[in-house]
C-alpha cells in the first residue's frame, strides 16, 4: 500500500469540545469541510502543532509529526509547515520582495533553492509588484504574496485556512487558477479550509467533512460531494455531481458550447471558452428535475437519460425532501426532489429517467 499523504487521528479535549477526528488523504489537495464550530480549525491547528492533543498522530507523507504512543511531539517551529490565512498578514514596512524573502530566511542554507524566488514569481504572476508594499495592494495581490512567503520557507505541507473569505468574487476568480497551479504543479500537499462548496468543487482532490469534532466522510471530492447519504447532514455540502468535461464544438447561433461529459453531452453559455478545453463542471442536486418521457415543451437546454440508482432517505422539513442518484452513462447525476414527487413518478431503483438540467456551473473556466 502507498503512504498516505496526510494520516491523522487525533483524540483532544477543548471545554465541552470533543475533538476526535481520523482520516486518511492521498489527494494534492485535501478540503477540511464543516460548517462553524465543526472543528476544522482546531484540527488545523494540531496538524500545526499549535495544540498537543491528548492521543493520536500526525503523519505527513508517512513522516510523523506527532504520535503520543512513541512520544514525539514536533514543536510548531520544527514542522516545515506553511500556513495562508484568511489576511495575508504581511509586513506593512516590507516590501514585497522582503516580505517573500523573510519565509526565505528561515530555511537553513544547506536546503535553500536560490531558483525558488523567480518559480514562485512566475506561479502567481507577482514579478511586477516587487517593489510595493502592502499598502498599494489589492487584496488578492496580497494574498498571492502570502502564498508565495508560505511557499518560499519549503515547507513540507501548506495549510490554508479560509484564504478567500475575505475576498470579493472578481478577486477570488483572479486567483482561483494560482491555488490550481500551486496544486497541480508543485509537489506540496495543501490541506484547505472553507466554507464554499464552489471552492472545493473547483480545488479539492479530496474532501473530508468535519461534523462535531469527528470525520463524517473522507474520499475523492466527485465521490463525496454525490454520495446520497450525506446530502442532510448538517455540514455537508449540497450534494452535486463533479464531472469532467471537454469542449467538443460551438453553436455560434446561440453562444452556447457543447461539452462531452460521462454522463453525457451538455450545452452551456460560450463564455471564453476554447475547444478542446478541459474542465470540472458541477451540477447541484437542486438544479435537476426528472422526467419519465423525453421532455418536449421545456426552456431547460440540457436532458439526459439516466436509471434511478439510489434513493435516500427523507429528510428535511417534515421529511418532504429525497435525495436520489442517477446513472447517466458512466457517470452519476443527484437530484433533490420532494417526497411527493418520487411517490407520484413511482420512481424506484433501476426505473428510466431523464434529468432536465436546469444549471451547470463550471468550476474550472
Ligand atoms: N481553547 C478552547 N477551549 C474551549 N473550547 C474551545 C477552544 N477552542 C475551540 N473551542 C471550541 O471547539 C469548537 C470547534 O472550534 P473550531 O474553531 O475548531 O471550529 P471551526 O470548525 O474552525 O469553526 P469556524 O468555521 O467558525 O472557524 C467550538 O465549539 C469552539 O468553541
Amino acid at each position: 500500500m502507498t503512504t498516505p499523504v496526510l494520516d491523522i487521528a487525533v483524540r483532544h479535549r477543548l471545554g465541552d469540545f470533543q475533538l476526535d477526528a481520523a482520516f486518511q488523504s492521498q489527494g494534492r489537495l485535501t478540503a477540511l469541510f464543516g460548517t462553524s464550530g465543526s472543528g476544522k480549525t482546531s484540527l488545523v491547528n494540531v496538524i500545526g502543532g499549535l495544540i498537543r492533543p491528548q492521543a493520536g498522530h500526525v503523519r505527513v507523507e508517512g513522516e510523523a509529526l506527532l504520535d503520543t504512543a512513541r512520544g514525539v511531539f514536533l514543536p510548531k517551529h520544527r514542522r516545515r509547515i506553511g500556513y495562508v490565512f484568511q489576511e495575508a498578514r504581511l509586513f506593512p514596512h516590507l516590501t514585497v520582495r522582503q516580505n517573500l524573502l523573510f519565509g526565505h530566511w528561515f530555511v537553513p542554507h544547506a536546503v535553500r533553492k536560490p531558483a525558488e524566488l523567480d518559480k514562485v514569481l512566475e506561479l502567481l504572476g507577482i514579478g511586477h509588484l516587487l517593489k510595493r508594499r502592502p499598502g498599494a495592494l489589492s487584496g488578492g495581490e496580497k494574498q498571492r504574496v502570502a502564498i508565495g512567503r508560505a511557499l518560499l520557507a519549503q515547507p513540507r505541507l501548506l495549510l490554508m485556512d479560509e484564504p478567500l473569505a475575505a475576498l470579493d468574487e472578481a478577486r477570488k476568480a483572479e486567483i482561483l487558477p494560482h491555488i490550481e497551479r500551486l496544486r497541480d504543479e508543485v509537489g506540496i500537499p495543501i490541506v484547505y479550509v472553507s466554507h464554499s462548496l464552489a471552492e472545493v468543487a473547483r480545488l479539492a482532490t479530496t474532501v473530508a467533512i468535519v461534523d462535531a469534532g469527528r470525520i463524517a466522510a473522507c474520499g475523492p471530492t466527485a465521490e463525496i460531494l454525490a454520495r446520497v447519504d450525506l446530502a442532510s447532514r448538517p455540514g455537508a455540502p449540497e450534494a452535486s455531481a463533479v464531472l469532467s468535461a471537454a469542449v467538443t464544438g460551438f453553436d455560434e447561433a446561440f453562444g452556447l458550447a457543447r461539452l462531452a461529459t460521462p454522463a453525457g453531452e451538455l450545452a452551456i453559455a460560450r463564455g471564453a471558452l476554447r475547444l478542446g478545453q478541459q474542465l470540472r463542471v458541477r451540477i447541484m442536486a437542486s438544479d435537476v428535475m426528472l422526467s419519465l418521457a423525453p421532455p418536449e415543451g421545456t426552456s431547460a437546454l440540457n436532458a439526459l437519460p439516466g436509471t434511478v440508482a439510489e434513493i435516500g432517505e427523507r429528510t428535511g422539513e417534515g421529511g418532504s425532501t429525497v435525495h436520489l442518484r442517477l446513472d447517466c452513462g458512466a457517470a452519476n447525476l443527484i437530484v433533490r426532489l420532494t417526497a411527493k414527487s418520487v411517490a407520484s413518478l413511482a420512481l424506484a431503483i433501476g426505473k428510466p429517467v431523464y434529468a432536465i438540467i436546469k444549471s451547470v456551473s463550471v468550476e474550472t473556466p
